[in-house]
């Protein structure tokens, strides 16, 4: 008797969710005014993040109603302005992938635009140690993706904390695994042909990548960090925003390990897909601010690809990346991602520039 691969229904559904919701980001960047706001905390959010989080709810509502979800977006500000919310729902409502079958196994499409808003609602979820909690980021990186760089759509289970499926949709990385790692340079990236990259995986199956828009979900190929011997050569990459990780903390890190090559910036969790497929080796992110803390929806499926790329992934005192604790990881500080045979001296010089040891 043969039995099915451990999570390959969760896996199909998430990534088909994932390709859908990027049909619609992509028509967001190049077709329509971007209906940006700014949220209580200063950074924005377009109408490209509410449509991708309501087509894969949706998706995930069909699918697997049990489950609890923890996305980023909340409709409250689209239930005080029906205009940003029609242009939202014109958006949701003709988007589909090309294929019936595919369509199909998502659900179809959202009936209204009341349904919408429930939908990018039931993401509220305060997750959590027990049960199945699907994380979502409908678009990681809005700043990049705003500017035309990198951004991400981000979707990962977690299964009594532990994530199992990771499934990270990046518009603007070019899809050869191989390609150089470029810093975010604005409309060069953007998903002209030979861009688009969905990267997988399964715990305890591996890290996949294959095209995002174009082929059959079984196309993924293996993919594994690359084997690093002299740190010298090695490239590390960190975020755009100065905000968001300690850039100057990190050139010290670098600096002290040898490393020769300037950072590369990129926004969203591209970055963790970048280093799993050796296209770059080390994510350094180093907390600016103690009160800051990390969202689980903007590391659970970069943490699970790395690691299954054959990563370790850590925060800055060397502890595992604690999915379990709510929606944010209030247990972690900051993170370090590197291929295995190097995590422990990576870690060792971060600890001595950070004053934690
Ligand atoms: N003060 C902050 N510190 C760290 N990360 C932040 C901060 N503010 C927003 N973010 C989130 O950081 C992520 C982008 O990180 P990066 O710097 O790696 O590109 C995004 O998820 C962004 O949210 P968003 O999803 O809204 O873009
Ligand atoms: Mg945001
Ligand atoms: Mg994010
Ligand atoms: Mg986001």
């Amino acid at each position: 008797m043969s039995t099915a691969a451990p999570y390959s229904r969760e896996l199909q559904i998430a990534q088909l969710a994932v390709q859908r919701a990027a049909i619609l980001t992509k028509r967001v960047f190049h077709d329509s005014a971007k209906g940006t706001v700014s949220k209580s905390d200063a950074s924005p959010v377009t109408i490209g993040d509410f449509g991708a989080q309501a087509l894969i709810i949706s998706a995930l509502k069909h699918n697997f109603p049990q489950d609890q979800i923890v996305a980023e977006e909340e409709a409250a500000a689209l239930r005080s302005d029906g205009a940003l919310s029609s242009q939202i729902w014109d958006l949701v409502k003709s988007t589909s992938l090309e294929s019936s079958e595919a369509e199909g196994l998502l659900g179809g499409s959202v009936p209204d635009e009341s349904a919408m808003l429930d939908l990018i609602d039931l993401g509220n979820s305060a997750g959590g140690r027990s049960g199945r909690v699907w994380t979502l980021d409908p678009i990681d990186g809005t700043k990049g993706f705003l500017r035309g760089g990198q951004y991400a759509v981000c979707l990962a289970l977690l299964e009594d904390g532990d994530v199992k499926v990771g499934v990270i949709g990046c518009p603007n990385l070019p899809v050869d695994d191989s390609a150089p790692l470029t810093a975010d340079i604005g409309s060069n990236a953007t998903d002209a042909t030979g861009r688009g990259v969905l990267f997988s995986a399964v715990k305890g199956e591996g890290a996949t990548s294959r095209p995002l828009t174009v082929g059959d979900l079984a196309d993924g190929k293996k993919i594994s960090m690359k084997p690093i011997t002299d740190l010298a050569s090695a490239s590390f990459c960190e975020s755009v925003e100065a905000g968001h990780s300690n850039q100057s903390e990190s050139a010290q890190i670098a600096q002290k390990l040898g490393i020769t090559n300037p950072s590369v910036r990129m926004d969203s969790q591209a970055k963790y897909g970048s280093i799993a497929r050796g296209a770059g080796d080390i994510y350094l992110r180093l907390p600016t601010s103690k009160s800051y803390q990390e969202k689980i929806w903007d590391h659970a499926g970069g943490d699970l690809i790395v690691r299954e790329a054959g990563g370790e992934v850590t925060d800055t005192k060397g502890n595992r990346l604690d999915f379990g604790v709510g929606r944010t990881l209030a247990s972690n500080s900051g993170v370090i991602a590197a291929p295995k045979a190097v995590h422990a001296k990576v870690l060792d010089v971060v600890q001595e520039v950070l004053g934690l040891k």
